[in-house]
């Protein structure tokens, strides 16, 4: 098998009492599109400033594909990476940066760098200091998307882009991914997590509170089923895996379900069924249940 991009081992990093991160296990394997995610203050920044040599870690270990991440030089010919907040050098134009940063990274691809800038509509002729927090954000993709680092690390990398960009950045991930590269996407954008990421991690007080796949996490959680029906309603009362069954109008009726939907699928061949519309949890659904329920 083959080494994993990221791997922390009991990582913890505390600030006085505050246990920012906390004996975090995480192992991405090379080559896929990782989800970290988590509400504000979970320790999702911290632990990317740990990947990045930003930060020194109070104990257990970060590793970027084998090299400890505290070996800034070693570990940063192996990645690129996009931070939360995007500082450039006000003086310097777009263009002046991304010819910069293309001498500090492992080696960048030109004409995919051009055409990232073209589709994210970015007018490189100007001096950064002039330049939106979305504008800033654009060049430090351009500048990570068109390298061939191994691993991207990307902290909130659209929060500041329009809708219309954020479709051209998820290309831009996907296309990573069948370049071969690794990209760790910590996101508040639900939607975007799930479009891109393979697996994804749940942080919660520095802790991870789940990792899974998105269609496990799904799975785990229940799916709305809504039965069209003529003649008599189907007769659930034996079928396990269902609750909250309700009629929602003539001949129409609404249950929760969770886990496989073999039996329920089983006691409406009995009935004479019209139209059957099921509808997966969003991730956003999910994630909210996670909270709701730590906030019970
Ligand atoms: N330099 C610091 N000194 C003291 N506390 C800090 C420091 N950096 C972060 N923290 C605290 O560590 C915790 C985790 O913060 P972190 O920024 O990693 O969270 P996050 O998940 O990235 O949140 P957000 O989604 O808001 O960016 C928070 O309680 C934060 O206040």
């Amino acid at each position: 098998m083959s080494m994993p991009a990221v791997r922390t081992e009991h990582l913890t990093k505390r600030f006085g009492r505050l246990r920012a991160v906390d004996r975090l296990d995480l192992s991405v394997e090379s080559g896929e599109v990782f989800g970290f995610l988590g509400p504000n203050g979970a320790g999702k920044s911290t632990t990317i400033r740990l990947l990045l040599g930003l930060a020194r870690a109070t104990a257990g270990s970060a590793e970027i594909f084998g090299i400890p991440a505290a070996d800034i030089r070693a570990a940063h010919e192996k990645l690129a990476y996009v931070p939360a907040d995007v500082a450039l050098w006000p003086r310097l134009t777009g263009a002046e940066i991304l010819e910069l940063l293309a001498r500090t990274g492992p080696g960048v691809d030109h004409a995919y760098q051009s055409d990232l800038v073209e589709q994210l509509d970015l007018d490189l002729r100007k001096r950064a200091g002039t330049y939106s927090t979305g504008n800033r954000q654009k060049v430090a993709l351009v500048a990570a998307f068109a390298t061939r680092a191994p691993l991207l690390i990307l902290d909130e990398p659209t929060s500041g882009l329009d809708p219309l960009m954020e479709r051209v950045f998820r290309t831009a991930v996907l296309e990573a991914r069948r370049r071969g590269q690794t990209v760790f996407l910590s996101s508040h954008q639900l939607a975007e997590v799930e479009a891109v990421c393979d697996r994804v991690a749940i942080l919660r007080s520095g802790r991870l509170a789940d990792i899974a796949t998105v269609t496990d996490l799904r799975r785990l959680y229940r799916t709305e089923v809504e039965i069209g029906y003529t003649g008599p309603p189907p007769d659930l009362s034996t079928v396990s895996g269902i609750d909250d069954v309700e009629p929602v109008g003539p001949g129409r009726l609404r249950l929760a379900l969770t886990g496989p939907p073999a039996p329920v699928l089983r006691a409406l061949a009995a009935a004479e069924v019209t139209t059957l519309a099921v509808r997966e949890p969003s991730l956003e659904e999910i994630f909210l249940a996670y909270y709701g329920e730590a906030n019970r």
